[in-house]
């Protein structure tokens, strides 16, 4: 470790591994810390995206495997939850191989310290070897905090009788619960919910909003919920867990105050995050949280600190809102970078979630992108809705899609309907998530309904529902005065 350095990342997760390796590459002197080689790649590599998107592939494989019966196949079995958690911990291990300390020193030319960060000074930090040697001192001309975040931890009555899990250690199971009680009905929940009921357990979902997913469109959360209650999920929503009983009774209660016993195997909370800024000592750098304990961030990620700024889980406090997502590292990343590496103020990027998406990796997922209606209307901003239920397309025929539908928010018609931009939406649908990102691309490109109408689609791609929604729209909807020109000109 050097005395100086140009950037120093504290936390080796999405934001800290992406803004390192870029400013290095770039020709800075940058060093990384996270307080162990096995926490690099933060909570996506170890207890996040990576293995839930793993476990998920594996109970997708099995449901589709079940729905072969029909064509005379029979799968059976019980589900072997140690050999899943083994290709889950083989997928991160292919992953691992190029995320750890020695890789990025030898590849990437990176400084890397294991050990725990925390502020001396405003631009001074000391790092806490993990391996017990004595502490070291470096500064740096900025500092981003990457710290990401950890569980919200339930504190309810008796939790301490029972068997509970979190993301944490969800995926060192071995052995799968007959009964698994959830709690929380966000994505993690959601996601886990439909993986373990497809593996065979009995799942119970307890939400305390009055619908799953609660920052998708109603709409979406609805039919979600049906998909997954057909596959045999049972729903407590606007309903909390009071108190547990014994290690295997929750109390549950529902916001009209009707008690409900569930019984339950193994539990897991899965209500929200929290973040790691305890250990940072943020009062010697002047950096202040907000009134929810998040870091005070402007628009330009930076903190009460000019030479700190956040990326990440970590810069939830951002006043363009709280986006929890590797791929939000990446957009906060790259606003740093450039904000970093051009002088003057004039030139810095706010940051925006205009053009952001996320995708829910449930079956079918949900994607869905720019605005949404409520924000529409937050900003005064005219719109049209358009909706479309596969009902009719071809390739949703061809494969069965049980629940499906895409609903978008454009532009208001105006007198030339092929010039109608797209503002924002969501689609259900299997792949939704591959389907969605033309539809990303052609927002953040102002792309108009007549790109997509002049497109050809090979048949039968899936994604030929971007043109379909338009073809739709417009052919419904055209003025008398087009009518009668294009007749005039026949
Ligand atoms: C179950 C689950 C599934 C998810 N699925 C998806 C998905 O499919 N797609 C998606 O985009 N997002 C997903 N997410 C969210 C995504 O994992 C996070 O948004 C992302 O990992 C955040 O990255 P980060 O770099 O901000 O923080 P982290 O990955 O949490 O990394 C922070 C690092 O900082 C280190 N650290 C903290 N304090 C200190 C200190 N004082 N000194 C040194 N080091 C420190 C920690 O050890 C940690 O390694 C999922 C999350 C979960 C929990
Ligand atoms: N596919 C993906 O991209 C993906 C997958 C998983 C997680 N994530 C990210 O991780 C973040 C954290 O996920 P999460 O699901 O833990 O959080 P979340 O905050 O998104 O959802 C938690 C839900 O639990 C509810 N809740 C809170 N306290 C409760 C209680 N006591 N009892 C019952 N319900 C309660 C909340 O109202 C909320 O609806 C997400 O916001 C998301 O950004 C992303």
């Amino acid at each position: 470790m050097k005395s100086q350095y140009d950037l120093i990342a504290i936390g080796a997760g999405s934001a800290g591994l992406g803004v390192s390796i870029a400013m290095k590459r770039l020709g800075f002197e940058v060093l990384l810390i996270d307080r162990y080689d096995q926490r690099i790649g933060g909570d996506c590599l170890n207890d996040g995206c990576v293995p839930s998107k793993a476990l998920i592939h594996v109970s997708r494989m099995m449901h589709n495997a079940r729905r072969t019966q029909p064509f005379g196949w029979t799968a059976e079995g019980a589900t072997d939850l140690a050999a899943v958690m083994q290709y889950v911990r083989e997928r991160q291990d292919i992953i691992r191989a190029h995320e750890n300390a020695a890789y990025l020193r030898e590849a990437e030319k990176l400084d890397v310290a294991l050990g725990t960060a925390s502020f001396v000074g405003k631009q001074e930090i000391e790092v806490r070897p993990t391996n017990g040697g004595p502490p070291e001192r470096t500064s740096a001309r900025n500092i981003i905090l990457c710290t990401g975040s950890k569980p919200r931890q339930l504190d309810v009555e008796g939790i301490d009788r029972v068997n509970v899990y979190t993301n944490e250690n969800i995926f060192t199971l071995k052995q799968l619960p007959q009964r698994l009680l959830v709690i929380g009905a966000g994505p993690i929940g959601i996601e886990m919910a439909q993986a373990f009921q497809r593996f065979g357990s009995q799942v119970t979902v307890v939400g305390s909003e009055a619908r799953i997913l609660d920052k998708e469109l109603p709409e979406v959360s609805d039919l979600l919920q049906k998909r997954l209650a057909e596959e045999g999920i049972e729903f407590k929503l606007k309903s909390r867990v009071n108190a547990f009983r014994d290690a295997h009774i929750a109390e549950v209660e529902s916001a009209e105050g009707r008690v409900e016993l569930v019984q339950f195997d193994v539990v897991l909370v899965a209500i929200g995050r929290t973040f790691n800024y305890d250990d940072l000592n943020l009062a010697a750098a002047g950096i202040d949280l907000d009134d929810q304990g998040r870091l005070k961030l402007n628009d330009y990620l930076q903190t009460t600190n000019t030479h700190v700024f956040a990326a990440g889980d970590a810069a939830a406090g951002a006043p363009a809102g709280q986006r929890l997502f590797s791929h939000a590292a990446e957009l906060h990343v790259s606003t740093l970078i450039s904000n970093l590496i051009t002088p003057g103020r004039v030139l810095d990027k706010k940051l925006t979630y205009d053009y952001f998406s996320w995708v829910t990796f449930t079956d079918p997922e949900v994607a869905t992108f720019g605005l949404l209606d409520d924000e529409l209307k937050k900003r005064s901003i005219g719109y049209e809705r358009l909706e479309y239920d596969f009902a009719h397309d071809d390739r949703a025929i061809i494969e069965d899609y049980e629940y499906a539908r895409m609903i978008l928010f454009t532009e208001p018609k105006g007198i030339n309907p092929f010039g109608t931009k797209i503002l924002g939406g969501t689609i259900i649908a299997p792949n939704a998530g591959e389907l969605v990102q033309e539809l990303i691309l052609a927002i953040q490109h102002k792309l108009t309904a007549g790109d997509f109408f002049n497109k050809i689609y090979p048949y039968p791609t899936a994604s030929r529902v971007n043109k379909s929604v338009w073809v739709d729209h417009i052919s419904d909807n055209l003025p008398g005065i087009v009518k009668k020109a294009v007749k005039w000109l026949y």
